[in-house]
């Protein structure tokens, strides 16, 4: 299928062709008061604060975790070039011919590397206003061999988003009360996995009838997200959607269904969409991180408590659960709920 790059460079388009056309509803549109703005976590408390510093931020952690699953953190480390080179190699990456980017295009979701179109296009409704390119790059390492770059940069990128996820998930596991290094242990982070995904949004001639992702949660446990300077991704918060305007370098995180499922629904996956614009090419960058892939997840003991509080998911293969989400169309949390019990 052809990627909506080539479609919009290719045809000069006067509208959407229909099966972009994404069949918003009409609160769809309902966007939150401008002061309604996602928790900023200062990253440098958790590791090199004081005492007290440290509590404070875990606190804000637990309430980011409560009551939003999304938050920005600043101060986190990671060098501002190597953010702005991955973005770059990212977009070079896209930049090449279909011909030298199709060596990556397949349909099955765990190829170490694909590139791609809309979500999973045989059973996505609608199509959306994206292209993607999906890589695991943890516990095995790969990358695209094209652009030269990409390999080194976007190695280091992602060891430095595993330790930033590792700091969160001390800081998380804190602010649930429990020992610092709980998720870690529990969710065998150290050899867990990590899928890196970039996704290209090309202008849009008619930003307000297609969508780059629809509605979803995230898979994993925590989601690092950064992107260029175009605004587009909103979290739906209290029933409406509140546009994320991230500060520059900041990272953007938010808890998933994984996170959901240990923590028995204490911490939730939060909803969030991708909007598009007519002006420029938004690109945004994702590594999901999560446990290993055969690691089955279920509420832990210490968040079920017999008949007052019993378990409100059943366990599912980290695996199983990818393939679950794959195997249907991008919707909410739908994916999360099918393993309600
Ligand atoms: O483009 C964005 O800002 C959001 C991307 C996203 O939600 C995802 O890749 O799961
Ligand atoms: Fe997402």
């Amino acid at each position: 299928m052809l990627s909506v790059k080539s479609l919009v460079e290719t045809c000069s388009l006067p509208s959407v062709p229909s099966k972009y056309v994404f069949p918003f509803k009409s609160h769809d549109t309902t966007l939150a008061e401008e002061s309604e703005v996602i928790p900023t976590i200062d990253f440098s408390f958790l590791t090199s604060g004081t005492p007290e510093q440290k509590s404070n931020v875990v606190q804000e952690i637990s309430c980011a975790c409560r009551e939003w699953g999304f938050f920005m953190v600043v101060n986190h480390g990671m060098p501002k070039k190597l953010m702005d080179d991955m973005l770059q190699t990212s977009q070079s990456f896209f930049d090449l011919t279909e011909e030298e980017k199709g060596e990556y295009r397949g349909e099955q979701l765990f190829d170490p590397i694909k590139y791609g179109t809309s979500f999973n296009a045989s059973v996505d409704k609608a199509l959306f206003w994206r292209d993607h390119l999906k890589v695991y790059v943890h516990p095995h390492f790969n990358a695209p061999h094209k652009p030269s770059n990409f390999r080194e940069i976007s190695q280091e990128y992602c060891r430095r988003a595993r330790e930033i996820a590792k700091e969160l998930f001390k800081g998380i596991s804190l602010s649930l009360g429990l020992e610092g290094n709980y998720v870690e242990k529990e969710m065998e982070i150290e050899r867990g996995s990590q899928l890196l995904v970039v996704n290209l949004y090309p202008p849009c001639p008619q930003p307000e009838v297609a969508i780059g992702l629809p509605p979803h949660s995230d898979h994993g446990l925590l989601t690092l997200l950064i992107q260029n300077e175009l605004g587009g991704l909103q979290v739906q918060h209290s029933g409406k959607w509140v546009p994320i305007s991230p500060l520059p370098y900041s990272i953007l995180v938010n808890t998933g269904d994984q996170m959901e499922v240990l923590t028995n629904g204490t911490y939730k996956s939060v909803v969030h969409r991708a909007m598009v614009n007519n002006r420029a090419t938004r690109i945004s960058l994702g590594t999901a991180n999560g446990p290993p892939l055969g690691k089955v997840v279920q509420p832990a003991p210490e968040f079920v408590d017999g008949e007052n509080r019993p378990a409100a998911y059943r366990g599912i293969k980290y695996k199983e659960y990818l393939e679950l989400q794959y195997s249907k169309e991008l919707n909410g949390k739908s994916c999360l709920d099918s393993i309600r019990v």
